[in-house]
């Protein structure tokens, strides 16, 4: 499986790597297919080198505004002309998404996702990883939508909360 991956550009605590870790050692060992942002900063190093230990491949998506921090080793290196593209390439090569703990640009990513799929331009799983709790401010934001009539179909078609690694990968599998 293709599984594309939004997360943090940043370098964080164990609280926060410890889970990406796990997750990128089950993705490589399952023999999925990282899709990713194509570098090596923060996060986003940790899960390509994690997947790629336990025997994943990699393909990066990365974009001319960042191409200094391109990953080397990737089996597959896209470049993009801007954000967008990358966005954009990113779903078109996923089967599922998966989004791990992040800043902005791993939320512009998902709820760009997650509004495609509200307008049904694409039906990929997309799992949220809720590592230390971090997504659940978002999580009561998306449920407040859905109960009150913001959300043109249910939020558990849209999204899925996953508590940890193992979880998050069962239910893509299942
Ligand atoms: C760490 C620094 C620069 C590197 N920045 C990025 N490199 C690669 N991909 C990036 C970068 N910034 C955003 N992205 C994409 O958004 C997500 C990460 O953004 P966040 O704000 O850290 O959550 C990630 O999924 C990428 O696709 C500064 O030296």
């Amino acid at each position: 499986m293709n599984i594309t991956v939004f997360c943090s550009a940043y370098s964080l605590d164990e609280r926060y790597t410890a889970p990406a870790a796990e997750f990128a050692r089950l993705l490589g060992e399952h023999g999925h297919t990282l899709v990713w942002g194509g570098s090596h900063a923060g996060l986003m190093g940790l899960l390509a080198d994690g997947v790629k230990e336990a025997g994943g491949r990699l393909v990066g998506i990365s974009v001319q505004l960042l191409a200094h921090k391109t990953y080397e080793g990737a089996d597959e290196l896209v470049m993009t002309r801007d954000l967008a593209e990358r966005k954009a390439r990113l779903l078109e090569r996923a089967d599922a998404v998966v989004v791990l703990v992040g800043g902005l640009g791993t939320l512009d990513e998902v709820t760009e996702v997650l509004e495609l799929k509200k307008h049904a331009l694409h039906d990929k799983p997309v799992v949220v990883l809720d590592t230390e709790g971090f997504y659940q401010g978002l999580r009561t934001q998306l449920e407040r939508m859905d109960s009150e009539g913001f959300l043109p179909r249910p939020l558990a078609e849209l999204i899925h909360f996953a508590a940890d690694p193992a979880e998050a990968l069962a239910h893509l599998e299942a």
